[in-house]
């Protein structure tokens, strides 16, 4: 028998969600299991706003279940934890990213890649193991088994660092996979937003030799002077195209709508690599040729597991990585999600939702 999202675990809660595919976000009165002896639960402070939750709100990739609450940059500080808990304790600062579950026993969890197990359960609109649907951090609290629960670094800020658990692990782990974290290295990043400049950060820290390929001019003297990037690249100017060809290690490319990658392509050295990140509607034109001379790569990669995102919050702290924020209440989220779209944002939305999600 169906339930009501409000009646169907013991615990009230309350947040915003989107209803159908406009993707406006309204206020849902919604419910969480009680704190089984593995949980933590805590209330959510910040959460930022990842792109991929404005394309889930919107059902662009067609998998959505409304009502949707999104969000998974989530930062919080714990107000219960259950009696197996062995990692965390009330006022602990902690996190959650993009996912709440995983089988925990086939080849990909044993090796601490969570996010390529085929029975992974995502933070906000996926079905969790008990067949009720998840829900994000747009949202008063949240309750995950520990094993999903980051520890907060101690000098790491709450509303800047939010974006990390996302836009952080999802940029850090192939620069780290794909060998694009040594000194010297040449690394390109496509799609200057929220991933986008946090790529350029978390190079930089790597001591790679970054190259930001935009469409927005716009964005030039940010990159260079702001996000201390090494090279900016119109991507729609042929002479600068060409000068580059032939050049860089590896590109990440974060764009999120569908975009030529054959020219990026050509910017490769031999055995360069193009990793996606970004998951455009449609898919991609690829030509044979373009791979075959220079043994080139594409590849995607999918955030990281627990232990990498760790890591890598840890690795943030340690070099003073954060994102650039704009810091909003949560009724400005509609407004936030339409400039999100127009990349009219500097470079991540990021909700406090401590402060501005009330019960009505
Ligand atoms: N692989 C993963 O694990 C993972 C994790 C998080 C997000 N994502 C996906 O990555 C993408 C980017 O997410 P984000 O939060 O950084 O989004 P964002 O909107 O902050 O950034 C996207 C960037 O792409 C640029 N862009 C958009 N359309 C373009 C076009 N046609 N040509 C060139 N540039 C264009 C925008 O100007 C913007 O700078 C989304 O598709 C999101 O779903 C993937
Ligand atoms: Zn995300
Ligand atoms: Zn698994």
């Amino acid at each position: 028998m169906a339930t009501s999202p409000e009646s169907e675990h013991p615990i009230k809660a309350y947040g915003y969600a989107a209803r159908d595919p406009s993707g406006s976000l309204s206020p849902l009165v919604f419910s969480r299991r009680a704190t089984e002896e593995k949980d933590v639960r805590f209330k959510v402070l910040y959460c930022g706003i990842c792109h991929t939750d404005l394309h889930l709100a919107k059902n662009d990739w067609g998998i959505t279940k409304y009502p949707i609450t999104p969000g998974h940059e989530i930062v919080g500080v714990v107000t219960e934890v259950g009696s197996k808990v062995e990692k965390f304790k009330v006022g602990d600062k902690v996190g959650v990213g993009y996912l709440v579950g995983s089988c925990r026993s086939c080849k990909n969890c044993a090796s601490d890649y969570e996010q390529y197990c085929p029975k992974q359960v995502a933070t906000g609109g996926f079905t969790y193991f008990d067949g009720t649907q998840t829900y994000g951090g747009y949202s008063d609290h949240m309750v995950s088994d520990e094993h999903f629960v980051l520890h907060w670094p101690e000098n790491l800020p709450l509303d800047s660092g939010a974006p990390l658990l996302c836009a952080g692990i999802t940029t850090y782990s192939p620069l780290r996979y794909f060998g694009l974290d040594k000194p010297g290295t040449k690394v390109g990043v496509v799609g200057l937003g929220g991933l986008g400049h946090i790529a350029v950060k978390m190079a930089k820290a790597f001591g790679a030799e970054v190259t930001v390929f935009s469409t927005s001019m716009a964005k030039k003297q940010e990159a260079i002077e702001g996000l201390k990037a090494d090279h900016f690249i119109n991507s729609r100017d042929e002479d600068q195209m060409k000068a580059a060809m032939g050049t860089l290690d590896g590109i990440i490319d974060t764009v999120s709508a569908n975009h030529p990658i054959l020219p990026l392509l050509g910017t490769l050295a031999t055995h360069g690599k193009l990793v996606l990140l970004g998951i455009p509607p449609k898919p991609l034109d690829l030509a044979a040729f373009s791979l075959i001379m220079g043994r080139k790569t594409v590849a995607g990669s999918n955030i990281g597991g627990l232990k990498e995102t760790q890591e890598m919050l840890d690795f943030a702290a340690k070099h003073g990585i954060t994102a650039d924020v704009e810091v909003i209440p949560i009724d400005y989220v509609n407004t936030a999600m339409e400039r999100l779209l127009k990349s009219d944002v500097r470079y991540r939305f990021v909700i406090d939702v401590g402060n501005s999600l009330k019960a009505e």
